[in-house]
C-alpha cells in the first residue's frame, strides 16, 4: 500500500468526534507515515489549549492559525494528518489539502453526540443544544466535506481499527494506476 501512495499524504476531514486522530494515529503506523494533528500543532506552537484559543483570541484567530498550520504541513510527503473539523470552511485550504488524499470521515450526529457528550474540550460544543449544534454544523458542512476523494461511512460499533482497514481498502479506488506515469500515459 505504501508503494502504491509512493508517499502521497493522508488528509482526515470530517466532523468534531469523527474519529480523525484516533484513526489517523492508527492510519499513520499502518502506512509507515508520520503523523500530524493540526490542533496538536497550533497548541504546541502557540503554548494554548484550543479551548484556551477560542476564548482568548476568538475563533476567527484560530481559523488563521490553522491554515498557517496547514499551509506548512503540506509542503511534506509520507504524513497522515488528521485536521480539525472546520479546516474545510476556508477555500485556501482546500489548495492545501488538495496535494494529498483527503479521505471523510462520515459519522452520524448520534454517534458524535454520544462521543463528545462529556467532552469539554470542543469549544464550539459548549452550547446549551450540542445536539443541535452538531446537526447545524453539519448541515453547513456537508457539501465541503463531500468534496473528499474518499468518503468513508462509519457505523455504530465499528472499532477505529475497523475503519483505519476500510480506509486503507479504499485508496487503491482512487489512485492512478501507478504504472500509468512510467509509461509515459495517463
Ligand atoms: N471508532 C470509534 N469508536 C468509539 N469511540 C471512538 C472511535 N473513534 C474515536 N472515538 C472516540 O471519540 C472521541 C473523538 O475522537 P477523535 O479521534 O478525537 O475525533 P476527532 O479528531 O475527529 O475530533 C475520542 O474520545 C475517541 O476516543
Ligand atoms: O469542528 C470544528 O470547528 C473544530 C474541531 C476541533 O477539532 P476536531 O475535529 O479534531 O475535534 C478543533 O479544531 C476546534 O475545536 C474546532
Ligand atoms: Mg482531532
Amino acid at each position: 500500500m505504501s508503494s502504491l501512495l509512493r508517499g502521497v499524504s493522508l488528509y482526515l476531514i470530517g466532523m468534531m468526534g469523527a474519529g480523525k486522530t484516533t484513526v489517523g494515529r492508527l492510519l499513520a503506523q499502518q502506512l509507515g507515515y508520520g503523523f500530524v494533528d493540526t490542533d496538536d500543532v497550533i497548541a504546541q506552537a502557540t503554548g494554548r489549549s484550543i479551548t484556551q484559543l477560542f476564548a482568548e483570541e476568538g475563533e476567527a484567530a484560530f481559523r488563521q492559525l490553522e491554515s498557517d498550520v496547514l499551509a506548512q504541513v503540506s509542503a511534506h510527503i509520507n504524513l497522515t494528518v488528521a485536521t480539525g473539523g472546520g479546516i474545510v470552511l476556508r477555500r485556501e485550504n482546500w489548495s492545501y489539502l488538495r496535494h494529498g488524499l483527503i479521505v471523510w470521515l462520515d459519522v452520524p450526529v448520534e454517534l458524535l453526540y454520544n462521543r463528545l457528550a462529556e467532552d469539554t474540550t470542543r469549544p464550539l460544543l459548549q452550547d446549551p443544544d450540542p445536539r443541535g449544534k452538531l446537526r447545524s454544523l453539519l448541515e453547513q458542512r456537508q457539501p465541503l466535506y463531500s468534496q473528499a476523494d474518499l468518503h468513508i461511512m462509519v457505523y455504530e460499533g465499528e472499532t477505529p481499527e475497523q475503519i483505519a482497514n476500510r480506509v486503507m481498502e479504499a485508496i487503491p479506488s482512487v489512485l492512478k494506476n501507478p504504472t500509468s506515469h512510467q509509461n509515459g500515459g495517463n
